[in-house]
């Protein structure tokens, strides 16, 4: 399984917002798409979830079930935690007595109280709010999941448990997940892919391969890659980061190249090149963080 996007470009009136984009999602993988403010990831993710149609290009999707969350959790106001998470399931038709049944069972693993489950979406906290959300997406199982920031308004220790939870209910299921985040660490903690976009017009700049798995990815390697991450000119530029001087301490464009590819998974180096992703078949590589 798997989402094909071609040279997709978007306009908005005159003005390209996305430019000739190409990138591939296989089933289960996580995909961390970064970029400055206004370089068209929402837009990208629109269009991927059938709410927009591209201007020029082709997105084609084997995926068969999609489930999305966005940066405000969007609940219905007329409808309790409960209605909300099985919002989806009566789409689907399955019949009311088991759909509530599911979505409580889900509501109650993400988090949430028993007691919460007929409370409406203005009674429910911020952190409620986005567990709902997080359920609603969830309880039908999709094999593809869009996520627009949703967890950048949560505090530290609430982000960290949806994202355990997100991950957990990830796995069990093999689900695809294209992620957009404008956090740096987030990325490096959550993707088995990163896929850098730049601004005006909006296209991809550079994918990075995540080299080591979900689970053995500890705090400080997590501080380390996305140090590293800061440091690539590349990067930096898309971010409108000033370019670092090169100093002693920290390492000058080559010798940071060197750096990295000494402790690098030189199997995904190898099918990394070409890395970048300006080429118009896009990699399942790219260079490792
Ligand atoms: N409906 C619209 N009509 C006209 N221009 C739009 C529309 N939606 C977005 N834009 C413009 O398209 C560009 C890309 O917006 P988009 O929201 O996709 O960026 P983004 O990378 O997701 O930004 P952010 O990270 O701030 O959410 C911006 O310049 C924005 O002003």
């Amino acid at each position: 399984m798997q989402l094909e996007i071609r040279h997709l470009t978007h306009r908005y009136a005159l003005e390209d917002v996305l430019r000739d984009v190409n990138l591939d999602l296989y089933a289960g993988e996580t995909l961390a798409l970064v970029g400055p403010s206004g370089c068209g990831k929402s837009t990208l993710l629109h269009i991927i979830a059938g709410l927009l149609t591209p201007t020029q290009g082709q997105v084609q999707s084997s995926f068969r079930g999609l489930g999305c969350i966005f940066q405000q959790p969007r609940l219905m106001p007329w409808k309790d935690a409960l209605g909300n998470i099985a919002l989806g399931l009566k789409a689907l038709g399955v019949p009311g007595h088991r759909r509530r049944t599911q979505a409580a069972q889900l509501a109650l693993r993400l988090g949430l109280a028993e007691g919460d489950l007929g409370k409406y979406p203005h009674a429910l906290s911020g952190g409620m709010q986005s567990r709902v959300a997080l359920a609603r997406a969830l309880v039908t199982q999709p094999d593809l999941l869009l996520m627009d920031e949703p967890f950048s308004a949560l505090d530290v220790g609430l982000k960290h448990e949806l994202y355990g939870l997100l991950r957990e209910q990830v796995a069990l299921r093999g689900t695809a997940v294209l992620m957009i985040t404008h956090d740096l660490m987030e990325a490096v903690r959550l993707a088995d892919r990163i896929v850098v976009m730049a601004p005006q017009p909006g296209r991809v700049l550079r994918s990075f391969m995540v080299p080591l798995a979900q689970e053995q990815r500890s705090e400080a390697w997590i501080y380390e890659r996305t140090a590293r991450l800061v440091q690539m000119p590349d990067v930096r530029e898309s971010f409108g980061l000033p370019p670092l001087a090169p100093v002693s301490s920290a390492p000058a464009d080559g010798a940071y190249e060197e750096a990295q590819t000494t402790d690098m998974d030189m199997e995904t180096v190898a099918s990394a090149t070409p890395c970048c992703a300006q080429d118009a078949t896009p990699h399942r590589g790219g260079c490792a963080v």
